[in-house]
């Protein structure tokens, strides 16, 4: 079995998979002492690992290092690339782009080939664009949900609230209810413009996932929920790497 793992800034995503199935699958955080929370039996059952992510240098060195100790296997990492199966990277120098997005989009190519939107709503949110002859038109970076709460939290000294999740859009009337209604209506903003772009540039789907995925499909944002999005791309870039 192959383990593949998404490591964000945030927390870590793996499955346990062969060619065809998904055995298992779970989080876990680069910050614990077992990073992935798997089961020995489970672990037995890794002959290699691929890695996507975004972490720093620093702490994708330690993740190899965990993970080749847990595992007792070899560990590959997958990174952006110029272009893969008729999907192109808009980036000139793409090996600046986090390898979240290139899988994220590679995932969503190989199912959805008329053109379509991947939003990643993560520790940072990420929106790609992909026309229908799978070249990526470029894409947005923003500042995360909880990105947005912490630096009002800690860069603003009479900020004081205690963060929800809700949906309430309605203008506030309390500290509390100006930032969380405040963050539901930028979400609410940002997702009226990804529907206008989409429209624009005839994508037919918006494919959302991350850790705020729910959050943004509840506020209205018409996307299908794939949260194995980046996993599905490294598990496909992994076996034609290694096929034959
Ligand atoms: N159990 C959880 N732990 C942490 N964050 C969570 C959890 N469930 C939902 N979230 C939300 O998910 C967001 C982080 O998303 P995700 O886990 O996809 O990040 P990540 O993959 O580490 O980030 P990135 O790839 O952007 O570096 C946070 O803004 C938070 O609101
Ligand atoms: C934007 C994030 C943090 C989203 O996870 C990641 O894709 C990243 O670190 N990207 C590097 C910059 C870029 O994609 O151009
Ligand atoms: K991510």
């Amino acid at each position: 079995m192959n383990l593949f793992i998404d490591a964000g800034n945030t927390r870590l995503k793996w499955c346990l998979a062969n060619q065809d199935e998904v055995l298992a699958s779970g989080t876990g955080s680069l910050e614990d002492e077992n990073p992935l929370g798997m089961s020995g039996e489970l672990i037995g059952k890794v002959v290699s690992v691929a890695i996507s992510t975004v972490a720093s240098e620093e702490r994708r060195t330690h993740l190899a290092g965990s993970v080749e100790k847990l595992c007792q296997a070899p560990v590959r990492f997958y990174w952006s690339e110029q272009s893969r199966n008729g999907l192109m990277n808009a980036y000139q120098d793409v090996s600046r782009m986090g390898a979240d997005r290139w899988h994220g989009m590679y995932g969503a190519w190989l199912d959805h080939r008329q053109g379509f939107a991947v939003l990643d709503a993560g520790s940072a949110v990420t929106v790609d664009y992909v026309d229908r002859h799978g070249q990526h038109l470029g894409g947005y970076i923003l500042p995360g949900l909880q990105m947005m709460l912490r630096s009002l939290r800690t860069d603003a000294a009479r900020i004081w609230f205690d963060p929800d999740q809700g949906l309430a859009t309605d203008p506030g009337k309390s500290t509390g209810e100006c930032v969380n209604h405040g963050l539901a209506w930028l979400s609410a903003a940002m997702i009226e413009r990804v529907i206008a772009d989409a429209r624009k540039l005839s994508l037919s789907e918006i494919l959302v996932t991350g850790g705020d995925a729910d959050r943004l499909i509840g506020l209205g944002l018409p996307g299908i929920s794939r949260p194995d999005l980046v996993l599905s791309g490294l598990r496909a870039i992994h076996a034609e790497e290694t096929s034959g």
